[in-house]
């Protein structure tokens, strides 16, 4: 828990084991929820800088928090020296290179940390922080020591590809690193598939291009098989990019890295077409996924208008989370209703869909619906019961736009003897397929650039990511411990409610108990920052969660 700031400690210095200068924070407590600050056996490793005495690691992989002043907690991530405290350090190639040498700053302060909210209160607390992403001024891998790998894992989405191209690169470019594999076929394609060497000419305008070059696969995580072929390939860097499915491997193969003490870096790169991983502002590949669903809204506005009794179905991707569906409703404003996970529907009686899509029928001729595909689980399941799940144990959903379709068709034409039109579009795979837009390139360079200054500083098992638009480094579990989703309860979709003029299909007890729960259990939730709102309660005190279970 956060210390109360009033109470008086010896003032510590703050370790950054990559400058060449102690950082100070006001009375940080350096501990592990496993090891208390006293207990821990590597405290006495020698520093190259002399402040062994500083600071107190734990040799346990459990959270690194530094709790200061005022309510301040920083979630640190993992460093190499927290378990092999000998390592010897290098002047960041960086120095010496023309086009970064004359950029004023251009090494991250020591000090530097993001905080996780934003908009405080007078009274607020100073809250959770991570740790700034960036060049360090010294780094503990040379130049021809490293030997990186980049893997890609789970669903496509666009940039994934462009992510690749700028991780060779930058390592190519800014550290000069020559020896870079890709792992065919995602995380089995370790121990089972080949290698691809990858240099800038390879991957020179990939980007271009949907999909991953590399290849992808679900399941298969054999950490034991995974972490030998590390081992025997004698890769000291490792890329993981991938959703929270890949995150949870990547922090099981540091975990292991970790216990067989090598020298290996694991850096993880979010990719999520859904935008459901937490903390980060939001993922890469989204905004081009929004973008090109509006083609299938717009053809799915342009038939239902063009007859009578028009009704236009889109299903869009959004397993848990209904973001992607959300964002392409707002861009559009052709959609009458959007539909998502976060807020179930009722088809049946006053308040529920068929009232409402009558209504549309009856005033405008004609409707669009957006729906996420894990939207109406409750009531597909109740229909069309199946439990199902893919090689990495996520539920495979039933197709919920023609389940929707079939039962909107069923109803206006047999029971209320209406004269309909329904086209239902399914344009998933091919906005899955499609490569990143300009916007999500450019974000993909400073994803994969904020990993590669990471692992070149000596930090691993972290999570690239911007958070309130600064790029940090966050903990593996802090972006595996939940899924990030659509707060019905937020302003956001308030603003969806008003542009659509749908119903909620809430009552207000529910909309009251959701607000509840929403507080109880989920203030970090209404911190994300795409509509770049940011909700400061009460109750969104300095509390670093444990997330080491
Ligand atoms: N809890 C877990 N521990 C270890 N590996 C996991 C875990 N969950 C998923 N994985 C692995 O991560 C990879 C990608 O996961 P998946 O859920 O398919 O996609 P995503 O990473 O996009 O969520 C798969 O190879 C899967 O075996
Ligand atoms: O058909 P697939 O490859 O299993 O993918 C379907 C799923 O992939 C996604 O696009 C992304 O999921 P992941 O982030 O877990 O890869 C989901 O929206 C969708 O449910
Ligand atoms: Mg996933």
């Amino acid at each position: 828990m956060a210390s109360s700031a009033s109470i008086s400690r010896p003032r510590f210095r703050c370790f950054d084991p990559t400058n060449s200068y102690p950082a100070t924070l006001d009375h940080p407590r350096y501990f592990s929820s496993a090891v208390s600050p006293s207990s821990s056996s590597s405290s006495s490793s020698p520093r190259e800088n002399g402040f062994r005495d500083t600071m107190e690691i734990s040799n346990n992989s459990v959270p690194k928090i530094v709790t200061g002043e005022g309510g301040y907690v920083l979630e640190d991530v993992p460093h190499l020296v927290d378990y092999l405290p000998d390592l010897p350090t290098y002047p960041n190639p960086l120095q010496v290179n023309p086009s970064y040498s004359v950029v004023k700053q251009y090494f991250v302060n020591a000090d530097d940390t993001v905080a996780q909210k934003i908009v405080v209160h007078k009274d607020s607390p100073r809250g959770t922080h991570f740790r700034r992403s960036g060049p360090r001024q010294k780094v503990y891998f040379e130049s021809d020591e490293v030997h990186a790998c980049i893997v890609t894992c789970g669903g496509l989405c666009p940039g994934l590809n462009t992510v690749i191209r700028e991780l060779v690169c930058g390592l190519n470019h800014m550290y000069h690193v020559k020896r870079i594999l890709g792992i065919e076929g995602g995380y089995r394609g370790f121990y089972a598939r080949n290698t691809i060497p990858l240099t800038p000419k390879v991957v020179n305008d990939i980007h271009k291009r949907g999909g991953t070059i590399l290849g992808t696969s679900r399941g298969g995580h054999d950490t034991s098989k995974i972490v030998d072929s590390i081992q025997d390939r004698g890769i000291n860097q490792v890329y993981v990019i991938g959703g929270d499915g890949t995150q949870k491997g990547a922090a099981v193969i540091f975990e292991e890295i970790r216990r067989r003490g090598l020298k290996v870096a694991v850096a993880g790169i979010p990719k999520t077409i859904d935008n459901d991983i937490p903390v980060i502002d939001k993922s890469f590949g989204f905004d081009s996924a929004v973008e090109e669903a509006q083609r299938a809204i717009n053809a799915a506005h342009v038939e239902a208008e063009s007859v009578e009794n028009g009704i236009g179905v889109v299903k869009l991707m959004g397993r848990y989370s209904g973001f992607i569906a959300m964002y392409a409703t707002l861009a559009s404003r052709d959609v009458d209703c959007c539909l998502i996970p976060e807020s179930p529907f009722y088809l049946e009686g006053p308040g529920g869909l068929y009232e409402y899509i009558e209504k549309r029928l009856k005033e405008d001729g004609h409707i669009v619906i957006v729906i996420a595909e894990g939207a109406g689980e409750v009531l597909i399941s109740e229909s069309l019961p199946k439990d199902e799940q893919d090689a990495s144990g996520n539920k495979v959903l039933q197709d919920v736009g023609l389940w929707l379709s079939e039962n909107i068709k069923d109803h206006f034409s047999k029971r209320r003897k209406m004269n309909i039109t329904l086209k239902y579009i399914d344009p998933t795979y091919m906005i899955r397929a499609i490569p990143g837009n300009a916007s999500d390139n450019v974000y993909c360079t400073l994803l994969a650039h904020s990993a590669i200054h990471g692992a070149m500083a000596g930090y691993t098992g972290f999570t690239v990511g911007p958070v309130n638009g600064r790029h940090a480094y966050i903990p593996f579990c802090r972006v595996t411990e939940r899924q990030n989703k659509v707060v019905i309860t937020d302003r956001m979709w308030a603003r969806l409610l008003s542009s659509t003029n749908q119903p909620s299909f809430l009552d207000p007890k529910v909309v009251a108990k959701k607000v509840a729960e929403t507080k109880e259990e989920d203030t970090e939730a209404e911190a994300q920052l795409l509509d770049g709102e940011n909700h400061i309660e009460a109750t969104a005190a300095a509390d670093p969660k444990d997330c080491s279970g």
